[in-house]
């Protein structure tokens, strides 16, 4: 099973220490939502694991992933993968996005049509993807880690200023690579159908990464509330 494993990891700015947590698994078939409040420092974590960031202090391990090339500078990089809440996206067209991922790596031309119509964006497979909106950015950037494959995704705040077609469709992706086993890490400030999908939680508090089971009050209709059980 590939997962990431960090021991004693912990990070300081300057002399602001941010967090520090003693262990942390993220696997294959979890899902988990990672919380805390602005500033606490999930994005920094997601860095941190994707390994575009290092820690000041612990060390990052991946286990179970095919091996890295010898020019690769990180024996973590695309083990974990980060998605950004202002996704980068290539130059190009939609579809010229989607079809690098197939160079990078998946095989599967029938694929591209199933993204495209997975994130609903077949009727714009020829604009360029600068002029997507925020939220079809963000459907394309899932989209195209969809089609890598990923055994652990990293999504910082994928919902945020999104209408409610948008987090609808966020929401199937995601139930999509979940039903596939891509391990998820969820970062979000809105409490919902998406973070409902986690059995897990990640707590950034005080300095301290707090972990523990998630456990789901039945649907509110107007918003859902979670009982944390650590
Ligand atoms: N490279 C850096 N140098 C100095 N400070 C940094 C750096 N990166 C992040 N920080 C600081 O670390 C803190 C945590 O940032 P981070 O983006 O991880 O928080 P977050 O929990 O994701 O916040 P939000 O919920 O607002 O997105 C912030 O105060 C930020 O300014």
């Amino acid at each position: 099973m590939a997962r990431i494993l960090a021991h004693d990891v912990g990070i300081a700015f300057g002399k602001r220490r941010l967090f520090h947590s003693a262990n942390l698994t993220f696997a294959e078939g979890d899902c988990i939502y990672l919380m805390g409040d602005n500033g606490s420092g999930k994005t920094t974590l997601m860095k941190i694991l994707a390994g575009l960031l290092t820690p000041s202090q612990g060390t990052i391990t991946a286990e179970g992933f095919p091996s890295r090339g010898l020019w690769q500078k990180s024996k973590l990089h695309g083990c974990a993968v980060y998605l950004h809440q202002h996704p980068y996206l290539f130059e190009g067209t939609v579809l010229e996005n989607l079809h690098l991922a197939l160079k990078l790596g998946c095989q599967e031309d029938s694929r591209i049509e199933k993204a495209l119509a997975m994130a609903q964006l077949g009727h714009l497979k020829q604009s360029q993807a600068s002029h997507l909106s925020g939220g079809e950015r963000q459907r394309l950037a899932i989209a195209r880690a969809w089609l890598l494959r990923p055994r652990l995704l990293m999504l910082d705040e994928p919902v945020s200023n999104m209408d409610k077609d948008s987090r609808e469709l966020v929401l199937a992706m995601t139930q999509q690579l979940k039903a596939d086993g891509t391990g998820l890490l969820i970062a979000s400030h809105q409490h919902g159908r998406l973070t409902a999908l986690c059995q897990h939680h990640w707590l950034i508090q005080d300095g301290h990464i707090l972990t523990g089971r998630l456990e789901v009050k039945p649907p509110q209709p107007q918003e859902s509330e979670y009982v944390l059980a650590h």
